[in-house]
């Protein structure tokens, strides 16, 4: 499973996110999408920079020319966008649609926090820096990543907000900003001791939309590693790292069992070829008794851990159950084999597992019982026929 780990100990930005994003990725691929997509006066530019003695990617987005930090760049602060302005920005993209929902998307969840921050509905607030062109790109910029990536998972961790005040076009504000403070709803964070805002509503709207869990990957075999670095000086260095690589979960396994007792046997047979057709590692039925002296089956599906969700839909698609039981466990399993030769009685296949000290094989079924049917004899004899066949 491809796994993207975002360490955000120094918080998270639309750019920093960026600048990290884009090492995982054909950057120069990346930046000709982003000049490219509509967004008038926008230009993205990358650079390598230093920060505190670490190097990476400096991904800037300039205005008419200018950068956000540059005076030059001031008079768009005193301008303010609704967000029916914002979305047709992002309808008229040049980007897949599947880019445009998720920079919707991000977009929604910082309309939704605004308007909590400053307790009015979404139709009436207006969005500040957050609406300008450079911070649509910003978001546009990090969806186009996430498609280039595609990862299975991602983890987010180590959350800092950092703390102090930090001055914008609403004035001086606390760290956590108000936007950024009803965004962590649901997310763990720490404000951490460095003075400044490092976690913005941009970063932490991008986090919310993307993350999968809020917490460090299980061990995983690095792939590539991207660094974002940032211009701020701090005490610690201003970088955002992404690690991408991959995890082997194939072990961790759940249960998932229901118990109904108005199924036919017909139903419950089909609704386990369902699930064995998706993926399932075991299907299988116990009769149970149920309240009222019913007769019942106890209907239980094994299957990965990363394919719960989906076999949990199947299971009340197709079962009569209005609840779901999941037991997670963990699986091991003695590495397969299968060899095949030729016999005067046909081709023969062989399973040979191995693995915890022990080896064992297996002749198939399928092959004894065919040869058994042929030859008009018991299975027991076909297998012995076959074993002689061998030496
Ligand atoms: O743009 C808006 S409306 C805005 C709201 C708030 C609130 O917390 S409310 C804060 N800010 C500050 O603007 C800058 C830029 O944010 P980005 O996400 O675009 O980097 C940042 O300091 C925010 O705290 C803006
Ligand atoms: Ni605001």
């Amino acid at each position: 499973m491809k796994i993207l780990y975002l360490d955000c100990h120094m918080g998270a930005s639309g750019d920093l996110l960026n600048s990290a994003l884009s090492e995982l990725v054909d950057q120069r691929k990346y930046l000709e999408i982003m000049n490219h997509c509509g967004l008038e006066g926008i230009h993205f530019q990358a650079s390598v920079k230093e920060n505190g003695g670490v190097s990476g990617s400096h991904i800037e987005v300039l205005i008419d020319g200018h950068t956000e930090e540059e005076p030059q760049s001031h008079h768009h602060h005193h301008e303010h966008h609704t967000m029916a302005e914002i979305m047709d920005t992002i309808d008229s993209l040049q980007l897949s649609e599947h880019v445009r929902q998720k920079t919707k998307a991000v977009y929604q969840l910082l309309a939704e926090a605004e308007s909590k921050a400053h307790r009015m509905p979404v139709s009436e607030i207006h969005l500040h820096e957050v609406g300008m062109k450079d911070a649509i790109a910003d978001i546009a910029g990090c969806c186009v990543l996430m498609e280039m990536i595609a990862p299975d998972r991602v983890y987010t961790g180590s959350l800092r907000t950092g703390s102090g005040t930090v001055h914008c076009a609403h004035g001086i504000l606390p760290v956590p900003a108000p936007a950024v403070a009803a965004l962590l709803e649901g997310m763990p964070f720490e404000k951490g001791d460095v003075d400044g805002e490092l976690l913005t509503p941009t970063g932490a709207a991008l986090l919310k939309h993307f993350t999968d869990s809020y917490d460090n990957p299980p061990r995983m075999i690095l792939d590539k590693q991207g660094v974002g670095v940032g211009s701020r000086t701090y005490q610690e260095p201003d970088v955002l790292r992404a690690y991408l690589g991959e995890i082997n979960d194939d072990g961790d396994v759940v249960e998932l069992a229901a118990s109904m007792d108005d199924m036919t046997g017909e139903e419950i047979g089909f609704a386990a070829n369902k699930l064995m057709a998706a993926g399932a590692l075991d299907v299988y039925t116990t009769p149970i008794y149920m309240k009222k002296n019913r007769p019942g089956t106890l209907f239980t599906c094994m299957c990965l851990k990363r394919d719960e969700q989906r076999m949990i839909a199947l299971m009340f698609k197709h079962l009569s159950t209005l609840g779901i039981r999941s037991y997670a466990s963990k699986r091991y399993v003695m590495k397969r084999t299968m060899n095949e030769w030729q016999t005067p009685y046909g081709m023969v296949h062989e399973k040979t597992a191995a693995g915890y000290g022990t080896k064992r094989a297996k002749l198939e079924y399928e092959d004894l019982a065919r040869i058994a049917d042929e030859a008009d004899i018991s299975l027991y004899d076909a297998r012995k026929l076959v074993q002689a066949s061998k030496k």
